[in-house]
């Protein structure tokens, strides 16, 4: 595990202090006041290259981003997320993010983290009704309301053999964190001499842009290259503290584009962003912020573990691995099921617990469209773009196995991961499915709730994809969006808006950009009046934005949540939850007539008059009849398979008895029933024997019962995949 991803404590990071000072002695208080830049090495400036991309939801990476140290905010005053709504326990009251503290800040706060894990261990509950979550209601009145889902009962009585678990863990981790606290004062003390020396810069105007030249294309350019990377950082903290106050602080004669496009030129050179990148991430923020945003990418965020409830209790979790010298502690009061891990001298991904199914490796912001899509028990559920099934596995323990969870994705090798989490964690609800989601509703609709993570551009997990920051151009933010608007207009149609429990979409994106977010979610809204936007029941996150460069979008967009590395120390994500209150349109107009400023933008299939296949209750009861009386015809013919069986063996017996007294007939009665036994067993086999699998579609997985009706449109829409299928 990386040392600052064991080190960090899931809560935001420290944000840019509002006086950048670069005197030594503030870059004194600075370096104490950051554990996780104190053992870094020196880093190179970098430029923007091409590396080959990586999937972003690929498990936990340490590779940092070009060998780049984690480098150092500068303190601001903190901003706090906002509390969680009822949270009373004292034992998390350093949690006023809901992500808990920093536990770099000081010694004083590792403490109170093993404090919030004493108390975790001795006294919560997590029983099997850990999911049960009565507080989220998705009715349409209460969706105007904050509604309380982090609030938790772990409050129990403490028991002996936890507390000395706790203690146990408690001991190690302290160790472990006194031996790196020593190391890391050293460093910092060696490298604090060096950028002394090196950093003599004025405190009030600083001269940042100097004698700037102009390049040929006639763009103010750096009069030297930046002598080292010390003062390359100081540059940019420098100019991000003259744009902050920039009436006082500017030089004469320069404007705040020239110190814009210098800054931005220091981040590529610093971080290693393309100039495209780092403009388009740049622009979402304030200046410090995105100073903040940019150093939260040079760090991973904290390894996190799901309970799976199906199989086991967190509690019960902790505890097992807790044996195996894990160090952890919940990963805060906002979820029921999340472990965040310090310490794993085991390789988590191969621990007995691991691969019984007790728990998946699933980053803390997943948990969150599964947290707003909220699925209730008998409901069915579509996950469009699902694998390798994080959130899928999270849907069906929400549902406790019950109803169906229609997992589908594109990608077969993907897929193939997908199926593996959903055998491996007891998952019996779900159905693997292996369509472009474009294809939805005409596939399968009338579904519940429908779940859309989005393929997005990454933007959100750039600590464990660093590739993003050079790999994506101008075009990905249009083929992006594009992809995503369709497939979330095929959401929206694939949901039964009649739906007694449920009729909800949850759009989610790994992505920061407002194009892949407010704007598909923006657009969606134009085009299917019959949605309209509802509170996700997280009560953190940042509120979607209402107007981005120029852009205005609906007023309600601020009912969606963004998350930040910086600001929760959680990956980048988006979440939007959609109420269908109405069918969708009937087919659009095929004569591709545009009107004056439609965009150019093919819509996805609409819901047309029940031509999709969904749901029917008479033709699955009727289904379901036949393949309980195939199950019982069958359990029929192993009866009398090992009916037979018994009795050729109670004959055999007989023989053998009878033997005894004449033993000159064994040898001829025995060949004789051990004939008949075998004969008997073999027409058992047959009967029972499974048939050739009939060409399917969908890879049926576990023991969902679940069907649709197969529509002549439906057929003719997936007669091309079906042939793929069969291939496979
Ligand atoms: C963000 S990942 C999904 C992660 C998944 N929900 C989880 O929690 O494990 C996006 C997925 O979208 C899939 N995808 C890409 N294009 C798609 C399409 N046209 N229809 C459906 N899924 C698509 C990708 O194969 C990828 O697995």
């Amino acid at each position: 595990m990386g040392k600052s991803r064991a080190r960090s404590h899931q809560g935001p990071p420290e944000p840019l202090q509002s006086e950048i000072s670069t005197s030594s002695a503030a870059l004194k208080k600075r370096k104490a006041a950051d554990n996780d830049a104190r053992g870094a090495k020196k880093r190179k400036p970098t430029t923007a290259t091409s590396t080959k991309s990586k999937s972003v939801e690929k498990k936990t990476s340490t590779s940092k981003a070009n060998g780049a140290k984690p480098a150092k905010p500068v303190k601001k005053p903190v901003k706090k997320a906002p509390a969680p709504v009822e949270e009373s326990e004292d034992e998390w009251a350093d949690e006023d993010t809901g992500f808990g503290s920093d536990l770099d800040d000081d010694q004083d706060e590792e403490m109170d983290g093993l404090e919030l894990k004493d108390d975790f261990l001795a006294g919560s509950d997590m029983s099997d009704d850990d999911d049960d979550d009565d507080s989220v209601v998705d009715s349409d009145e209460e969706a105007s309301k904050p509604r309380h889902i982090f609030s938790e009962d772990e409050g129990e009585d403490s028991d002996a053999a936890a507390e000395m678990l706790t203690a146990a863990n408690i001991e190690g981790l302290s160790r472990k964190l006194d031996m790196e606290q020593a190391r890391l004062d050293e460093e910092a003390e060696a490298e604090l001499k060096e950028s002394a020396m090196q950093t003599n810069i004025a405190e009030e105007k600083v001269m940042i842009l100097g004698d700037a030249g102009q390049d040929e294309d006639g763009d103010t350019t750096m009069q030297h290259a930046p002598p080292d990377i010390t003062l390359l950082r100081t540059r940019i903290t420098d100019t991000i503290r003259v744009l902050e106050n920039f009436s006082e602080l500017h030089e004469e004669g320069r404007s705040r584009s020239e110190y814009t496009a210098a800054l931005i030129r220091d981040i590529c050179s610093y971080y290693g962003y393309s100039p495209f990148m780092a403009e388009k991430l740049y622009q979402l923020f304030s200046p410090s912020e995105a100073f903040s945003f940019f150093e939260a990418n040079e760090k991973q965020r904290p390894l996190v573990i799901r309970t799976n409830t199906l199989k086991t209790a967190r509690r019960e979790l902790a505890q097992a691995l807790i044996n195996r010298g894990v160090t952890l502690e919940p990963v805060g009061k906002w979820s029921k099921v999340g472990l965040q891990v310090f310490e794993a001298p085991v390789p988590l991904g191969a621990t007995p617990e691991y691969l019984a199914g007790h728990y998946i490796l699933q980053a803390a912001s997943s948990f969150l469209p599964v947290m707003a899509l909220a699925p209730q028990e008998h409901e069915r559920v579509l996950d469009m773009a699902a694998a390798p099934g994080g959130k899928t596995t999270y849907i069906s323990a929400l549902m406790k196995n019950t109803g169906c969870v229609f997992a589908n994705d594109p990608s077969r090798d993907r897929a193939r991961g997908l199926i593996g989490n959903i055998h491996r964690m007891g998952v019996k609800n779900t159905i693997v499915s292996n369509y472009d989601a474009r294809e939805f509703p005409k596939v399968i609709g009338g579904f519940d709730r429908v779940l859309l993570d989005a393929p997005c551009s990454g933007t959100g997990v750039i600590a464990k994809d660093p590739s993003v920051k050079t790999n994506k151009d101008a075009k990905d933010f249009i083929i992006l969006p594009e992809l995503q608007k369709k497939l979330l207009l095929c959401a929206i149609d694939s949901v039964d808006h009649t739906s007694k429990t449920g009729g909800y979409i949850v759009y989610s994106t790994c992505s920061v950009t407002v194009e892949e977010n407010e704007g598909v979610v923006e657009y969606a809204l134009k085009k299917r009046p019959n949605v309209k936007l509802v509170d996700t029941g997280l009560t953190f996150g940042k509120e979607g934005f209402t107007s981005f460069r120029g852009k205005t979008f609906a007023e309600k967009m601020k009912l969606t949540r963004r998350y930040y590395p910086h600001m929760y120390n959680v990956d980048g994500f988006y979440v939007a939850k959609f109420k269908k209150i109405g069918p969708s349109p009937k087919a659009a107009k095929k004569d591709g007539a545009k009107k004056e400023g439609e965009e150019d933008q093919e819509e996805g299939p609409v819901e047309p008059e029940i031509e999709f296949g969904g749901f029917d209750e008479e033709a699955d009861k009727e289904i379901m009849e036949k393949a309980e009386k195939k199950a019982a015809k069958k359990k029929g013919a192993n009866l009398n398979a090992k009916k037979e069986e018994k009795k050729s063996v109670d004959e055999e017996k007989a023989d053998v008895e009878a033997s005894s007294e004449a033993p000159e007939a064994v040898t001829e009665a025995a060949p004789a029933t051990a004939k008949k036994a075998k004969k008997s067993r073999e027409a058992g086999k047959t009967e029972t024997a499974e048939k050739p699998a009939k060409k399917k579609t969908v890879i049926a997985v576990g023991e969902a019962k679940a069907s649709a009706p197969v529509t002549k449109e439906k057929k003719s829409a997936s007669k091309g995949k079906k042939a793929q299928m069969e291939k496979r």
